[in-house]
């Protein structure tokens, strides 16, 4: 985990918190949602990602001496600095599991502390959770369609910069195996594994005599790179030459890897001579551009590929540039606030809540979560945010509360869980949920409903608010 300075935020965090602690609302309770309104991808669901991580740096969280220093050239007050000098984040979260499956528009985090420290962390919890997520969710769509296939992390390079070190570890969240990436390896304890670059064979004069030299220094995971001259004439034979001699030595080549050209073709020809050599137990990769929709184009056209090393489009969430995550207040000063919008579906929901995920006799999913207020223990009927003839009977399901706390008083309360156990929870809990949900054409639309209780609280301040 990194330090990052409370200075890790935006400038109006810091110019309304001065208010606030001039102005004697220091100690105004606030509560703040944290929820997104649309799911990546077109998909339909999103792998929650990002809180462990998050809740660490929070509760290490402080401005420094020259973080004041530099807030005073901005025109902070000494008082108000001085306030910032002993600055730590001393409220409660509670939160969804790191690693469920979660949908749009209903909280999935809950922040409750005084509104200046709340206010402080909002830019660095949405920067963390909204990165995280959209990667997390990205590798899970991929890991849908690999089967029992190897997925390996290549995008370091390619990602927005210091993005890869935390898409590697949502990576790992989403369903990936490993990385290339040795930093997130160090700090996550994520499985590191790599192959060779097309660099490493152009400057020796004779590919052969570069495979040799490869294989002669790590023997114990070889991978050889097949494609920089003509993989079927010199790549794979030279492999298999390497290989004989490997096997000479009582070692085993790895894997050989291609990165261009028709993956589905070089890969069927390259296993047909490997294994004609008897070499049936030397995997095949596969890298260049790869997503989910390539790789599930491969695997109908039964490609024999073991490991796909994807990179640009996991890192980069592509084609999605961000997760549009939101942080929203619906308590303050001892009442509940809402945000009325000219859009409907941008009316939030007051009051302190708990979410609901709606389960049958088995335990599965059946495609529903309800919002309710926090000190409601079931919803019998849920209904339809904004369309108020539209409702659902829950009076015979399961229904599992969600929002857990995770910190209190500014201490992170469990114990840390692996990224291996996180990654472990979201394939159980995305087995819970109806393949229908998981297609990636029109995926069904999950439903999500708010209790009568709360229905009447958000609309008794609409009312208020029309009013006014
Ligand atoms: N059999 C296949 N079915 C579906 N997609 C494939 C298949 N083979 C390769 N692809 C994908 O098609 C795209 C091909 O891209 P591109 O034309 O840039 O590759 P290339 O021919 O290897 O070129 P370069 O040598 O510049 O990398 C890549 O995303 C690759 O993963
Ligand atoms: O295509 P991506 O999904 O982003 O995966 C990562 C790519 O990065 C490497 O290429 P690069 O040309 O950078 O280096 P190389 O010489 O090792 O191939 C690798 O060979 C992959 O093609
Ligand atoms: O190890 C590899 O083959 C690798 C690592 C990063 C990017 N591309 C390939």
């Amino acid at each position: 985990m990194h330090n990052f300075s409370a200075t890790y935020t935006d400038q109006y965090q810091l110019a309304m918190a001065q208010v606030y602690f001039n102005k004697g609302h220091r100690d105004h309770k606030a509560v703040f949602d944290y929820f997104f309104r649309k799911l990546p991808f077109k998909g339909g669901y999103a792998v929650f990602a990002g809180l462990e991580e998050l809740l660490g740096i929070i509760q290490e969280l402080r401005f420094e001496e020259r973080d004041l220093l530099f807030l005073q050239e901005q025109g902070f007050k000494k008082d108000f600095l001085k306030y910032l000098h002993n600055f730590q984040f001393r409220g409660n979260i509670r939160s969804v599991k790191e690693g469920d499956i979660v949908f749009p528009t209903r909280p999935v985090l809950q922040v409750e502390a005084n509104i200046i420290e709340a206010q402080i962390i909002e830019t660095l919890l949405l920067n963390h959770l909204n990165f995280q997520t959209l990667i997390a969710s990205k590798a899970s769509r991929i890991r849908l369609v690999a089967g029992d296939s190897k997925l390996l992390d290549f995008g370091l390079r390619r990602a927005q910069a210091t993005g890869g070190y935390f898409a590697s570890r949502a990576a790992i969240i989403g369903g990936f195996d490993g990385t290339s990436n040795v930093i997130a390896a160090r700090d996550y304890d994520i499985p590191v594994s790599g192959t060779m670059a097309h660099s490493f064979i152009q400057s020796y004069d004779d590919e052969l005599k570069a495979f040799r030299d490869f294989a002669e220094s790590r023997p114990e995971n070889c991978v050889l790179l097949v494609d920089t001259y003509n993989t079927l004439k010199s790549g794979i034979p030279n492999a298999i030459k390497v290989a004989k001699e490997m096997e000479e030595r009582g070692q085993k080549l790895l894997a050989v890897r291609l990165d261009s050209g028709d993956l589905s073709y070089f890969a069927k020809e390259s296993r047909r001579m490997l294994d004609e050599a008897g070499l049936d137990y030397v995997k095949i990769a596969a890298s260049n551009q790869l997503d989910e929709y390539v790789i599930k184009s491969l695997l109908e056209q039964q490609a024999p590929i073991d490991v796909f090393g994807v990179g640009t489009n996991l890192v980069t969430g592509a084609p999605d540039a961000a997760l549009d995550g939101v942080y929203k207040l619906s308590w303050s000063g001892g009442e509940p606030r809402i945000k009325i919008s000219e859009s409907i579906v941008k009316v939030t929901l007051p009051h302190k809540k708990q979410v609901f995920r709606i389960k049958d006799s088995n335990g599965k999913c059946i495609g529903a979560d309800a919002v309710a207020l926090e000190n409601e223990e079931r919803v019998e009927e849920m209904f339809h945010p904004f369309e108020p003839y539209k409702s659902l009977q829950l009076g015979q399901f399961e229904q599992e509360p969600l929002l857990h706390p995770v910190m209190e008083g500014g201490e992170v309360l469990h114990e840390k869980r692996s990224l291996e156990e996180i990654a472990a929870y979201s394939l159980k809990r995305l087995s819970e949920l109806p393949i229908e949900f998981k297609r990636f054409n029109n995926p069904h639309i999950y439903k999500i409903g708010i209790s009568e209780k709360l229905r009447e609280e958000r609309d008794k301040l609409i009312r208020h608010y029309k009013n006014t």
